[in-house]
């Protein structure tokens, strides 16, 4: 699949999934190429009078969601419930996803897991029969070497997300460092996000299990939608 039909694809899964949105919705706004199609025929809803209020996952998502005229609220404000919520992911299997590839799962987790229905946009390069891409793991900036050492015991390669454009790691809207830690085939995504979760100083894992609704992934010429 070529670039610009991809691109393509993104954006047929998004017009989907927006459907899922209703007026006087709080929506999760997700992040990542395939989430800012969403966001943005949001966006040309919220211009013809669709009546929403935005919650962010990231500075990218926000200043889309800006330039888009969405109206923006906060957790606090909604007193942490989200109707539904549109997010790409890297991988998908059934309703288990890898996210993180933007290194914005934290606040997405933190976003997901308030959301009644948290719907995902992908094309089909993201679909899978079993976990097996890197898991984006957030670290404390201090923690670098103990997390790294702790990943390796659990059977994962960590490595340091390294800046394109800057001499230097990636640094989280958070503040903190990001590792990519391959794991092979993830046979049991449940019990990996246990075990990555309690390890000290690790602030957020790119492992969803079971936390999509439903999955649209847009194809080379419509939709596929897989509810859950
Ligand atoms: O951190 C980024 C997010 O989890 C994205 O939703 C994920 O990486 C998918 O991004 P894209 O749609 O650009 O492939």
């Amino acid at each position: 699949m070529d670039e610009q039909t991809r691109d393509a694809a993104k954006r047929r899964a998004s017009e989907s999934a927006v459907e899922a949105v209703s007026d006087g919705d709080v929506v999760g706004l997700g992040s990542g190429s395939t989430a800012e199609h969403a966001i943005r025929i949001l966006g040309d809803r919220v211009e013809e009078g669709l009546d929403i209020v935005g919650v962010t996952t990231s500075f990218q998502a926000r200043e889309i969601a800006i330039e888009k005229g969405i109206d923006l609220t906060t957790l606090d404000e909604t007193d942490g419930h989200i109707d539904v919520t549109i997010d790409g992911a890297d991988q998908f299997a059934g309703s288990d996803l890898i996210k993180g590839g933007g290194a914005a799962h934290a606040r997405e987790k933190i976003v997901a897991s308030a959301t009644d229905s948290l719907q995902i946009v992908a094309d089909p390069t993201k679909e899978t029969d079993v976990l097996d891409t890197v898991v984006p793991v957030e670290v404390l900036p201090d923690a670098r070497t103990t997390v790294a050492n702790a990943i390796r015991e659990l059977g994962g390669e960590p490595e340091l997300r390294w800046a394109k454009r800057k001499s230097g790691p990636v640094v989280t809207d958070n503040g903190n460092l990001l590792f990519d830690a391959d794991f092979g085939a993830i046979d049991d995504p449940e019990t990996l996000a246990t075990e990555i979760a309690t390890i000290p100083s690790v602030v957020e894992h790119g492992i969803f299990p079971g936390y999509a609704d439903a999955v649209h992934m847009g194809t080379e010429d419509g939709v596929t939608v897989f509810e859950y």
